[in-house]
């Protein structure tokens, strides 16, 4: 960890006064019995039934499922932007209670300010955490180099690439030095080659800067490519089915063959997990 980077965790976690001390020992994060049910007037909808998890620090822990199976009402609960139905999370031995920059969510539509350059998008938050100016233009410079956008300081968000985009995305939230990286299928709007650029690119970043990282997707190649752990998720109610641990050689290759064994055999749990719930309707229906 560079010299900066130890900098500016202190100066944030004084300035957001959220008594966080991430050095100490690193994060973890603890999900216990978390489930959320939303209720629309007469709609109710359980879109996650309870959920237990512990997350090691530095983990690459990937969520898979097919659409409305919880997963980003999940990350949304960790990242304090959803209150919990039930249920407590702790991340880094702390309840969680709302936003903290120990944990920033990305989107699939990089969310960059338009009015703003590439620099200035990265520096955001510093300047928001005070950061001096000279400092500043230090880290951004650190993070725009490791997400390979070096040259690009100055253009805005329009004049950029999906895939740069969201590549910038990347280094804004590196650059406030979160414990925890939510990633709400971050490569889901882009096509195939960029997704693979961004693979290697994000297998890279991770290895670098040591980073738990929580990464929905649909995709069952994406998981496997990049998580120590794929966590099945299956739909009405959400819940988790399996949690497979992924012990592939890295970097990983997507035409690997074990990669594509591995995601077969996930693939098929999946699909054995829909059947069953499918029959399960089609019998309820039945008797009502
Ligand atoms: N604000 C809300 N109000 C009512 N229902 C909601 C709300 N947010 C999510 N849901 C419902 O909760 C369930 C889970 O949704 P969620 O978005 O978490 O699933 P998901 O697995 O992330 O799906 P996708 O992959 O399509 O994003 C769905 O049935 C969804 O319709």
């Amino acid at each position: 960890m560079s010299q900066s980077t130890v900098h500016i965790r202190s100066s944030i976690g004084s300035g957001s006064g959220d008594g966080l001390s991430p050095l100490a020992g690193g994060n973890s994060l603890r999900i216990e019995g978390v489930s959320k049910t939303f209720v629309d007037g007469e709609r109710v909808v359980e879109a996650l039934h309870p959920v237990d998890l512990a997350i090691q620090p530095g983990e690459f822990v990937c969520f898979l499922g097919p659409s409305g199976c919880g997963k980003s009402t999940l990350l949304s609960i960790i990242a304090g932007l959803e209150q919990a139905s039930s249920g407590a999370i702790f991340a880094n031995h702390k309840e969680v209670q709302g936003p903290g920059t120990d944990r920033i969510l990305l989107f699939q539509e990089a969310a960059l300010f338009p009015w703003l350059d590439v620099q200035q998008n990265v520096e955001f938050g510093l300047r928001q955490a005070r950061i001096p100016r000279k400092q500043r233009a230090e880290i951004a410079r650190h993070y725009l180099n490791m997400v390979n956008l070096n040259g690009f300081e100055h253009s805005y968000p329009h004049q950029l690439s999906g895939g740069m985009r969201q590549r910038a995305a990347i280094a804004r939230a590196l650059a406030i030095d979160p414990e925890i990286l939510l990633m709400d299928e971050p490569f889901g709007a882009l096509d195939a080659f960029t997704r693979d650029k961004l693979h290697a690119q994000v297998e890279a970043i991770w290895r670098e800067t040591r980073k738990t990282v929580l990464f929905v997707t649909h995709n069952v190649r994406e998981a496997v490519a990049l998580g120590d752990r794929v966590i099945v998720f299956a739909p009405r109610p959400g819940r988790i089915v399996r949690d497979f641990p992924i012990h592939l050689p890295r970097p990983r290759s997507l035409e690997d063959h074990q990669l594509v064994d591995k995601a077969a055999e996930i693939l098929e749990v999946l699909r054995n997990e829909m059947q069953k719930q499918e029959q399960e309707e089609e019998f309820g229906s039945l008797i009502h």
